[in-house]
């Protein structure tokens, strides 16, 4: 077995960098692997997002930050996809009211949008693709998603982006009120990246 293998996980979000290192802690690559963040790896202009589905976004993450570090590379995309909306604002999510990252009002534009809409149209999903890229060029893919419903006021202050208005399946409470490690367990994240923690798992205990 060789030592530590570095993994970086090509993101500046710091929620899904703390996610990962918990979820890669319980595989038997814990203690194998020590994940970086871009913040932690040299450098580099980064690429956009301009695919139009998760999978092709998270590709594009993961590829450009194995090309510039050489190091085994993780990138995930993820959004919520709306059914009233036919599965937007999908992969624009993050920019739904025209800039990146302004939660609140990508969550206020949604809900005005779907103002109108009853009770039983409201269903949607949280999805993610993580895409892991090793040196050598090949290529890994795991979805994982999280199905509910698009409520009318927000409620709870936990997690991020639309979490307060989001119901999951079987739940009465939103995602912004269960804890991080209830969300973790059935979340749309949680699952690619535990599906892609076993098959880096797999990798390096296949190592000589
Ligand atoms: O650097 P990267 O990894 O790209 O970080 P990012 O924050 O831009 O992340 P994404 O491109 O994956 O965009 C995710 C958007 O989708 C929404 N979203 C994704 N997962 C969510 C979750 O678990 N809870 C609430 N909103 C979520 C939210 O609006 C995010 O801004
Ligand atoms: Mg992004």
């Amino acid at each position: 077995m060789t030592g530590p293998t570095t993994v970086l996980l090509a993101s500046r979000n710091a929620k899904k960098l703390v996610e990962l290192r918990r979820i890669l802690a319980a595989t038997p690559a814990g203690e194998r692997v020590t994940l970086i963040g871009l913040d932690d790896a040299p450098a580099y202009e980064e690429v956009p997002e301009s695919g139009l589905t998760f999978a092709e976004n998270a590709l594009i993450k993961a590829r450009e930050g194995a090309l510039r570090t050489g190091l085994p590379t993780v990138a995930d995309d993820s959004g919520l996809a709306v059914d009233a909306l036919n599965g937007m604002p999908g992969v624009f999510s993050a920019r739904w009211c025209g800039r990146h990252g302004d939660d609140e009002a990508n969550l206020q534009l949604l809900l005005g949008q779907i103002g109108d809409v009853p009770d039983q149209y409201r269903a949607g999903a949280f999805v993610c693709a993580a895409a892991m890229v090793w040196p050598d060029g090949r290529e890994q893919v795991v979805e994982g998603r999280m199905a509910g419903r698009v409520i009318r006021e927000k409620r709870g202050t936990n997690g991020f982006g639309y979490d307060p208005i989001f119901v999951p399946d079987g739940y009465e409470l939103t995602s912004a009120e269960l804890s991080a490690e209830e969300k973790d367990a059935i979340s749309h994240r949680g699952k690619a990246f535990r599906g892609l923690a076993d098959l880096i798992a797999a990798e390096l205990v296949e190592q000589p």
